[in-house]
């Protein structure tokens, strides 16, 4: 495994018919992970050409003008996709991220099992964004399959384990536009946070992504050319029963334009998400994958904040943001064990 400021793990091997090849993936990637919760990861499988795809079809969509870019502001979608405006998402009370994004699920379009972050996208009016934006989508998602099961075979699972959960997952892409501003050092791209679901694949054009380590300091994640960034988000925290922990990280010195794209890997909307080690103790109270992301994101968006408050939305057993991952020179992460636990400590 090479290190650069965080271990760089190449995952050809995952898509290797030997078994014994996609274990020695397994063994390197969860030795990352129980090590840092972020890395880099490297692989045959990156079709470079959906990378630059995006990139250019990103800077295309965050050029237009504001009013067509509202046209499909995702207040307005019922599964949580569309735009999302300068100020409109907010991880710090006071303090609003500089960053525009645009939000997608997986468009499903059935009828039945619809749910909050499960429904057709809200898609803007620009010939070629929906191919672009799903061909990425698919590619990442094929990505992350196999970084599931390589997860499986690491926490001791039979290597489908989480095959079955995997049918209609609201996992969320981001493309996210920080835009140059010379005065905006000092104001958060996006405010300090722990990703909600099992893990993270980001693509980034320029550097500015910070990650804590276990001394509560920020480090700068350099990005490494041919390499994505990976990260464990809350739901694979529980599932490890803390073997991993979600890292907090920001972006925050805006110094260059910059683009990234984040594909936020979650599973099925029902599942309920538990440590799956065997022969441990539970450290975690279970909790149902969806609901915890929607009532996440229920508390850091201002469409959705204002439903809170109107009485039109009402959350189910919502933890406080935060409730993962180490927090500030903490040497153990929190574990919150119940909902109401957690709640009762804010
Ligand atoms: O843009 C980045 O580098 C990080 C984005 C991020 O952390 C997120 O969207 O959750
Ligand atoms: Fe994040």
């Amino acid at each position: 495994m090479n290190q650069y400021v965080l271990p760089l793990v190449d995952i050809s091997k995952l898509a290797s018919p030997r078994l014994e090849d996609r274990l020695s993936v397994a063994r390197e990637l969860d030795r990352a992970c129980v090590e840092a919760g972020f890395l880099y990861i490297t692989g045959a499988q990156m079709d470079e050409s959906v990378f630059r795809r995006i990139v250019a079809r990103a800077q295309a969509y965050f050029a237009l003008d504001m009013d067509i870019k509202m046209k499909s502001y995702i207040g307005g979608s019922e599964n949580h996709s569309g735009y999302v405006p300068v100020g409109e998402e907010q991880f710090a009370a006071g303090q609003c991220d500089l960053k525009e994004a645009f939000d997608v699920n997986c468009d499903y379009m059935r009828s039945e099992g619809r749910r909050p972050l499960l429904g057709p996208n809200l898609w803007p009016e620009m010939l070629g964004f929906r191919d672009d934006v799903l061909t990425y989508y698919q590619h990442v998602t094929g990505i992350g399959s196999q970084l599931f099961r390589a997860f499986a075979l690491a926490l001791g699972l039979a290597e489908d384990h989480f095959d079955a959960h995997l049918r209609n997952p609201p996992s969320q892409l981001r493309l996210i536009y920080y835009p140059f501003d010379a005065s905006a050092e000092d104001r958060p791209g996006i405010g300090a946070h722990t990703d909600y679901e099992c893990f993270t694949l980001l693509f980034a054009t320029a550097p500015g992504l910070q990650i804590i380590d276990r001394h509560g300091r920020w480090i700068d994640v350099p990005l490494v050319e041919g390499t994505m960034i990976m990260n464990i988000g809350d739901m694979m925290e529980i599932l490890s029963n803390g073997r991993y922990t979600a890292t907090r990280h920001r972006v925050t010195k805006v110094k260059e334009e910059r683009y990234s794209f984040a594909l936020f890997h979650a599973c099925d909307y029902d599942y309920v998400v538990a440590p799956v080690v065997r022969g441990e103790a539970p450290r975690y109270a279970p909790l149902k994958g969806g609901e915890h992301l929607f009532n996440q994101t229920a508390q850091t968006f201002a469409y959705l904040k204002r439903k809170i408050a109107s009485g039109e939305l009402v959350l189910n057993g919502a933890l406080p943001l935060d409730s993962f991952g180490l927090s500030s020179g903490a040497a153990e992460p929190r574990r919150p064990f119940s909902a109401q636990q957690a709640l009762s400590e804010q």
